[in-house]
């Protein structure tokens, strides 16, 4: 991609819902009005806090196009993903008299736009969104795919709804004012998608972590493309998670334990690295996965900076969270493990034994 060139990656509409576009480039706002439409007469911005500029600045924006159009600040990050502000933004809607033809558009990290898509979704049963993501795990992963939802004091992502946006913009801009270790964190997920899809991820990491760490980095613009491709290309056939979107999920089982045994003050992406690390040596416990490719995972995430442990004394709590995990089926435990490179496999229901072991290479 040349600096001013836009790449539009399709999603592919599945079970009933609409396809729709990923763009990805810069100065990408022009194209807000095409996704939003003429029959929309209100316009919900929901944004965080960290964001507000940006939030009034399209509420403006489109306010002198003739929408009515107003900005719903939320809060940063995970506080954003609760019941009470969910209900926040449904008081705001109501308020404007928003209507089933008007839209929502969710700008911010995964936080948000998981938030924002969940309010578009049970907003008279399901208005239009539209996604823009503002940091790189919201461009590579929350902002494609349709999942959208809140968490609960039970746990992760809990309650949610699969409602695909109308269209994703993702301006590489927004990467410039993102807090490093925020940056990196989208890392894990990018690094993810390396390892359950696309190799070349992996070899553009390891050939200058440093560079990767930036937005000025050479590869930036591919190693995002390239991520959201694998997350595009396995949502298209699977928008509701019945069989092979399961794969996303490579290290979240534990990650998500992590995340919530921490209140929700950990970001996901440094959960799913300590996830993934243990996914890797679970998979080689099984047998499943070559001792060189569950090594490669500690080194490429702690060459960007990634955490790769957690307290060791956890683990009799973790385990009873990761039991109401969504891939779980009744008692069986099911996590996703590398048959070898970029061959993601379910496990069901192993030894517990082999469980703490793997744990045991995470444990600090
Ligand atoms: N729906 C999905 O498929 C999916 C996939 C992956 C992750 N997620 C969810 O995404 C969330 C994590 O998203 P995240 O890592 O983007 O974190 P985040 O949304 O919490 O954002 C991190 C922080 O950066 C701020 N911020 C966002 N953009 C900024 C910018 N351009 N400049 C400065 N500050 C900015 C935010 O306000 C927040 O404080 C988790 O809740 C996770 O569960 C969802
Ligand atoms: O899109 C998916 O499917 C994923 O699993 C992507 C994950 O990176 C993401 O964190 C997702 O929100 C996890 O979903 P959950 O269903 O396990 O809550
Ligand atoms: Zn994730």
């Amino acid at each position: 991609m040349t600096e001013q060139s836009v790449t539009r990656i399709q999603v592919a509409g599945s079970e009933g819902t609409a396809p729709y576009e990923v763009l990805v480039g810069r100065q990408l706002l022009g194209e807000l009005r095409g996704l939003i439409g003429d029959t929309a007469q209100r316009v919900a911005v929901i944004h965080p806090e960290a964001l507000a500029g940006t939030g009034e600045a399209i509420r403006e924006d489109l306010a002198g196009q003739g929408y009515e159009a107003i900005a719903v600040q939320v809060p940063n990050a995970e506080e954003a993903k609760t019941a009470e502000v969910a209900a926040y933004c449904w008081k705001a809607l109501g308020q404007t008299g928003f209507t089933r033809t008007d839209v929502i558009v969710g700008v911010g990290g995964g936080a948000t736009t998981d938030l924002a898509g969940f309010v578009a979704a049970t907003w008279l049963r399901g208005v239009r969104w539209i996604a823009v993501p503002t940091t790189v795990l919201g461009m590579v992963d929350a902002a494609v795919g349709g999942k959208t939802g809140i968490n609960t004091a039970e746990g992760k992502n809990l309650v949610g709804a699969f409602h695909p946006p109308a269209g994703v913009l993702a301006d590489l801009a927004a990467l410039d004012s993102l807090p490093v270790h925020d940056y990196v964190s989208g890392l894990a997920e990018v690094i993810k998608a390396g390892f359950i899809a696309d190799p070349v991820i992996l070899d553009l990491v390891e050939a200058d972590p440093a560079a990767a760490r930036t937005p000025t980095g050479k590869h930036t613009a591919e190693l995002i493309e390239r991520s959201i491709r694998v997350k595009a290309d396995v949502v298209s056939g699977d928008l509701k998670e019945s069989g092979r979107r399961e794969i996303l999920n490579y290290g979240h089982t534990l990650a998500h334990a992590i995340e919530k045994n921490e209140r929700y003050k950990w970001r996901h992406g440094a959960a799913v690295s300590v996830g993934m690390v243990f996914a890797a040596e679970l998979g080689r416990l099984a047998g499943r996965l070559d001792d060189a490719t569950a090594d490669r995972h500690s080194a490429v995430l702690a060459s960007v900076g990634l955490p790769l442990t957690y307290r060791g004394d956890q683990w009799p709590r973790l385990l009873e969270t990761m039991r109401v995990d969504k891939k779980s089926r009744g008692n069986l435990l099911r996590f996703i493990v590398l048959d070898g490179l970029a061959r993601p496999v379910v496990l069901e229901g192993p030894d517990p034994a082999v469980l703490l072991a793997a744990y045991g290479e995470v444990s600090a």
